[in-house]
């Protein structure tokens, strides 16, 4: 089986420009290949980090990835499958944020020796010249085309400015660039990405005068990690699930895996880890307990690429002290009586006392702002925080604070 079969086995891939070519090219370990990473924020989540996974599955294969980060792209903001547009960043806060990436990218992708090239767009995109650029360019592009694109059919009725209208020029100057200088001959990312990545491959089409036929460059697209109710995956109730580790911490990020739903455990780990496919075949014929067994798996495998083998068996370690605690007849157990809710809903100060995880108030509001207090495994700061009392299921929910203290909530 070659990486292309495994790609298509695991339910990676979503769209391709020319299956056989693109076939032939990464089977033959003949790609050159890139994938573009804006840096909106200071860290990288869980999207980002299936794409740096089959950058490194492409990589295994022989191919050679090129990790661009978006330090120009970022300035104009991608409107791609986006209702709103994005706030525009200051240019000191995306240069913080390409620092962070660059420093979590490292660890997942061997860059040592060129097996890998790191790049930057600011490099060439903010020093384009406007009228040179439209006339280089601008004449590639068709705006009848670029306004029946799927990436902006959210933006025909909101209103699209043409600051974001361009960004598909600038992604599609990046493929040209890379492939004018480094032989680039593939792009993939996100299935958003679909029409900014055929904008480049057309572009760089037109350049060369080929016909379509003859095409040069290849575009392939991620599948979405969607789950059963047809979600993205990889958010919280409180946000991203981040790969800083300050941000979200190796245990949540664990407990967030443990508790994936049953139908969707299989798929998270074909996508997602490098088990090998024989492996994962014979754990879809696993059924009951033994899918709690699969999210363990799951969310080890995880942890372990993520934060290295000795955080993932701490991870582990705790989540399976408290589970079991959780299960035992005698886990202590705190009630919520109906004054307990104002307006149906109960602040989680007011959870930690009655709970008596804290003594006072203001021990509970501390504990909350050091970050030491968790509602089913998942991290809260926000000292506001506040929970219907119809969001308290019926088995209650495990609040704890630190790491050994913790009470199952039941509303009555
Ligand atoms: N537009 C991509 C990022 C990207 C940036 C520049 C590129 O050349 C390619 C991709 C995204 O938002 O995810």
């Amino acid at each position: 089986m070659g990486i292309y079969e495994e790609l298509v086995a695991r339910g990676l891939i979503a769209q391709v420009t020319d299956e056989e070519k693109i076939r032939k090219l990464i089977n033959n370990g003949e790609a050159t290949f890139y994938i573009g990473f804006d840096p909106t924020a200071d860290s990288l989540h869980v999207g980002h980090f299936m794409a740096l996974c089959l950058m490194k599955r492409l990589q295994m294969a022989g191919n050679k990835p090129i990790a661009l980060i978006g330090g120009g792209t970022a300035m104009v903001g991608d409107p791609s499958g986006r209702s709103d547009m994005r706030q525009m960043m200051t240019k000191e806060t995306i240069q913080h944020n390409c620092d962070c990436f660059k420093k979590q990218m490292s660890k997942f992708i061997d860059f040592s020796d060129g097996k890998a090239l790191m790049v930057n767009n600011a490099d060439w995109l903010l020093d384009l010249n406007y009228i040179e650029l439209l006339r280089d360019v601008g004449a590639c592009f068709s705006v009848n085309n670029m306004l029946r694109a799927e990436c902006y059919k959210q933006r025909m009725e909101k209103g699209l400015s043409f600051l974001e209208f361009n960004y598909m020029i600038m992604q599609s100057y990046d493929f040209y660039e890379l492939y004018r200088k480094y032989g680039c001959n593939l792009q993939f990312g996100g299935d958003d990405q679909w029409s900014n990545m055929l904008g480049g491959r057309e572009l760089i089409r037109r350049k060369l005068g080929l016909s379509e036929e003859d095409a040069k460059a290849q575009a392939m697209t991620i599948t979405l990690l969607l789950n059963s109710e047809g979600k993205k995956m990889g958010k919280t109730q409180s946000g991203a699930v981040w790969l800083d580790p300050n941000k979200t911490s190796p245990y949540d990020f664990y407990q967030y895996w443990r508790n994936v739903g049953d139908a969707d455990v299989l798929k998270c780990i074909r996508m997602l880890t490098f088990l090998p496919l024989e492996q994962i075949d014979e754990m879809d014929k696993w059924e009951g307990s033994q899918l709690n067994q699969a999210k363990e798996i799951l969310a080890y495998e995880l942890t372990k690429l993520v934060h290295g083998e000795e955080e993932a068996s701490k991870a582990q370690e705790s989540a399976r002290a408290l589970f079991s605690s959780g299960n035992a007849e005698d886990m202590p157990t705190a009630e919520l009586e109906d004054g307990d809710f104002k307006d149906g809903a109960v602040d989680l100060i007011s959870m930690l006392v009655k709970a008596e995880l804290v003594g006072t108030r203001s021990e509970g509001r501390r504990a909350i702002e050091q970050g030491g207090v968790t509602l089913d495994g998942e991290k809260i700061t926000d000292i506001h925080f506040t929970l219907k009392k119809e969001d308290i299921p019926e088995d209650g929910l495990v609040l704890k604070r630190g790491k050994k203290k913790f009470k199952k909530i039941i509303a009555k």
